[in-house]
């Protein structure tokens, strides 16, 4: 049977951070007149992502075609979730030319294509691309390695340990899923740091993949799109750490909210920010907040220590300027005293 009449789907996945939600933007605003349609994943239970790409008005993709799946984990939920929302874009009077699915940060992204085998879609879908956005400075700085004094601590208190770090876990199951990765936030890498990371992703990856370097995830969208990759038929090529357990269960990361009051300058809220991931070791921060006398939402995103904040669109009449920021990291976070230092007062 041809693909022809397949829908194709392409898998934006990547680390907590990374630039997924970037990417998928710039490829909303360069679609060329294509009807894209965007399923977004979240781990933890406020939709971030969604409310982001809602705010940038494209008009071939409505916020009727943009679907927030935030209860768990994509690759998890798949059954529950991402079926269903897949079938409701393909039931769309005008349904879409290409879809495109962000993953959490922390998402498997090889049970997410094995779920276009499911008969309720095989026929209708395909995965034209597995994309793997890569957050070079996290690289740089070692985010993802593992770190041998621990690794021997670990093991001395548990002989029966391999493995030391979860992240790299995730990090390497993206990695070796994917059929383009994107080595994304060039601007914080040195040329020298560009060509290892870059020599190490491909040592890593048993395929020939390749790589491509971007600054603000800005690609054209024909070296995203149209990969043709039918990965769904092709899975034995993309090993996973999880193959033997089938799920996995996030045990290792949790996220919780911070309810936050409205503040003068965004000074004070990104000062108190600031100082909650110097002391403590929080991967990903993002949320909204209200300024007082400002008409417009400020937009607050941390990626471990680096922060960055805008005034993304003003608020709707009506909705509620409730500050919330979602926090996220390793098992273990002090809660309160994050949510204390984060809240002020
Ligand atoms: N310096 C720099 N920052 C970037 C770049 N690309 C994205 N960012 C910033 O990194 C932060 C995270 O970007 P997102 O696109 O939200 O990342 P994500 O992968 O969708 O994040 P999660 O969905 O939380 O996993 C934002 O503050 C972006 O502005 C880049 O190339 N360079």
């Amino acid at each position: 049977m041809s693909d022809i009449a397949k829908v194709p789907c392409s898998i934006i996945t990547g680390f907590l951070g990374a630039g997924k939600t970037t990417l998928v933007r710039n490829i909303l605003q360069n679609a060329g007149g294509r009807r894209l349609a965007v399923i977004v994943n979240e781990f933890g239970d406020v939709g971030i992502d969604g409310e982001i790409l809602k705010g940038c008005g494209v008009e071939t993709c409505s916020e009727d075609r943009i679907v927030e799946l935030s209860n768990g984990c994509i690759c998890c939920t798949v059954a529950d979730d991402f079926v269903p929302a897949l079938e409701s874009l393909l039931a769309l009077e005008q349904p879409p030319q290409h879809i495109l699915i962000e993953t959490s940060g922390l998402a498997l992204p090889k049970p997410l294509v094995q779920a276009f085998n499911w008969p309720a879609i095989a026929s209708r879908v395909t995965v034209d691309g597995v994309i793997t956005v890569v957050d070079g400075a996290a690289v740089a700085a070692g985010r993802f390695a593992d770190d041998p004094a621990a690794l021997k601590a670990q093991q001395a208190a548990d002989p029966s340990l391999d493995h030391d770090n979860p992240l790299e876990e995730v990090y390497e199951d993206q990695l070796l899923c994917a059929d383009l990765i994107v080595l994304n936030k060039a601007d914080l890498l040195t040329d020298e740091e560009r060509v290892r990371i870059t020599a190490e992703i491909k040592a890593a990856v048993p395929r020939a993949v390749k790589v491509v370097i971007s600054e603000g995830a800005k690609l054209d969208p024909k070296v995203l799109l149209g990969l043709n990759a039918a990965a769904e038929g092709d899975l034995a090529a993309r090993p996973s750490h999880h193959d033997a357990e089938g799920e996995h269960d996030h045990d290792d990361f949790e996220s919780f909210i911070v309810d936050i009051p409205a503040v003068g300058e965004p000074a004070d809220i990104l000062g108190r920010i600031g100082a909650a991931t110097a002391a403590h070791d929080i991967l990903r921060i993002k949320g909204f907040a209200e300024v007082k006398g400002k008409p417009m939402r400020l937009l607050i995103q941390g990626v471990g220590h680096r922060l960055q904040h805008q005034f993304d669109r003003a608020w709707h009449l009506g909705e509620s300027r409730q500050g919330q920021i979602v926090v996220i990291g390793q098992k273990g976070l002090d809660r309160d005293a994050i949510s204390r230092e984060i809240a002020g007062g």
